[in-house]
């Protein structure tokens, strides 16, 4: 069977992934895209053979569409994955799910009444081989209990637009979900450190941040935020163990020696570091859509507990307190039972 899929949002990441839905994956095909820009919706429609239609409320309930895929902007995707919800039609909603705690438990509630999951969040990391393996590490017993977890999120530059809260709401929010999974544990406190700002950028804006994190089972993890770090988009992640520790690979790439230097290149962006990730979470959603099962991947809670963690991030970098994360409620058995 081939899913009929429809997109909503065909921006960056929207026309990335309708290439990757036509291109790459094998069993899916998109039918139905819309855009606020209406221009560039036809354009991207007529570059797949898809038909461009007005809302996202049109694509949702369009008969040749079986699942949905969000990839517009933020405070819109709750409206997008609710309406999904109601027609009974499995979504993709890429990260945040929503902007608001609020809202987040608005899609949970609906997924809930609903009686099974229709939603996967957006959260790729945890298709990486990289983070897959070291998972396998940790769970596997092979480094002892987690003890402490040392990580960095460095892009190259982000546009002037980027501002303070996005380095929790936009960026670290990936690291808050993988590490939640990749721990099977759950955050409890945070705390954000403003190191001196670079010169490089602008000046409305902290850069880098450290942030501090703290778990229910008590693991301290550090995370460098830095997203005009000039020299490249770089993702380090090392999980120190009682008995060991497991760190994340470097992508491969060819090694140069020339001039007296030994080398590597060092990748430019997300699209290129985690092609490979985007890739196994389109193709494993897909099989699941295709299947008539549930998704598999990060689900409508996961959304919810990290838009609840940034919330608190973005408390903790303005006060420059620790900020306990009180606020996230307790996880219902719908979706796998109690968090710690
Ligand atoms: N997983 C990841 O690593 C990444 C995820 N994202 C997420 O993807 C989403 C989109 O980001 P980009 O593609 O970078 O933004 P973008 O601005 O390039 O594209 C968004 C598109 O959505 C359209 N749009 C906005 N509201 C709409 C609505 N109600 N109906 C129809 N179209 C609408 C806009 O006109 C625009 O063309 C964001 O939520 C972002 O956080 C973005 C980059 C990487
Ligand atoms: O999701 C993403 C962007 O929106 C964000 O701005 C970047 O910092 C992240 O590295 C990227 O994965």
């Amino acid at each position: 069977m081939t899913v009929r899929i429809g997109v909503i949002g065909t921006g960056m990441i929207g026309q990335d992934h309708i290439r990757r839905l036509t291109h790459v994956i094998t069993g899916t095909e998109v039918t139905a895209v819309c855009d606020l820009d209406t221009a560039r919706a036809e354009e991207v429609a007529a570059s797949v053979g898809a038909r461009a239609l007005p809302t996202g409320g049109a694509v949702i309930d369009a008969a040749d569409v079986d699942a949905v895929v969000v990839t517009s902007w933020g405070p819109t995707h709750a409206e997008h994955v609710l309406a999904a919800i109601a027609a009974g039609k499995p979504v993709f909603c890429e990260k945040p799910l929503a902007t608001t705690a609020e809202d987040c438990l608005k899609i949970v509630s609906a997924e809930t009444a609903h009686g099974s999951r229709l939603v996967q969040v957006g959260f790729m990391r945890r298709y990486d081989a990289g983070y897959r393996e070291m998972r396998q590490v940790i769970t596997s017993g092979a480094i002892g209990a987690p003890l402490m977890v040392h990580c960095a999120h460095r892009n190259a530059t982000v546009p002037e637009s980027y501002t303070s809260a996005m380095a929790a709401q936009d960026t670290a929010v990936h690291e808050i979900d993988v590490l939640r999974w990749l721990l099977d544990d759950e955050i409890r406190t945070v705390q954000v450190l403003r190191p001196r700002r670079t010169s490089k950028r602008y000046a409305h804006l902290q850069d880098p941040q450290i942030m501090l994190f703290e778990t229910a089972e008590g693991v301290r993890i550090d995370l460098e935020v830095f997203v005009n770090c000039q020299y490249g988009y770089d993702i380090q992640c090392e999980t120190v163990g009682e008995e060991g520790l497991v760190r994340l690979p470097d992508p491969a790439g060819v090694a140069v020696r020339s001039a007296g230097r030994h080398s590597t290149a060092v990748l430019q962006d997300w699209k290129g570091r985690f092609e490979n990730a985007f890739d196994t979470e389109f193709r494993e959603w897909a099989e699941t859509v295709a299947a008539g099962t549930e998704p598999t991947g990060p689900s409508a809670w996961d959304g919810y507990a990290a838009t609840v963690i940034t919330d608190a991030l973005v408390q903790a970098l303005e006060s420059g307190e620790i900020v306990h994360v009180d606020a996230l409620k307790e996880r219902p058995a719908f979706y796998g039972g109690a968090s710690r």
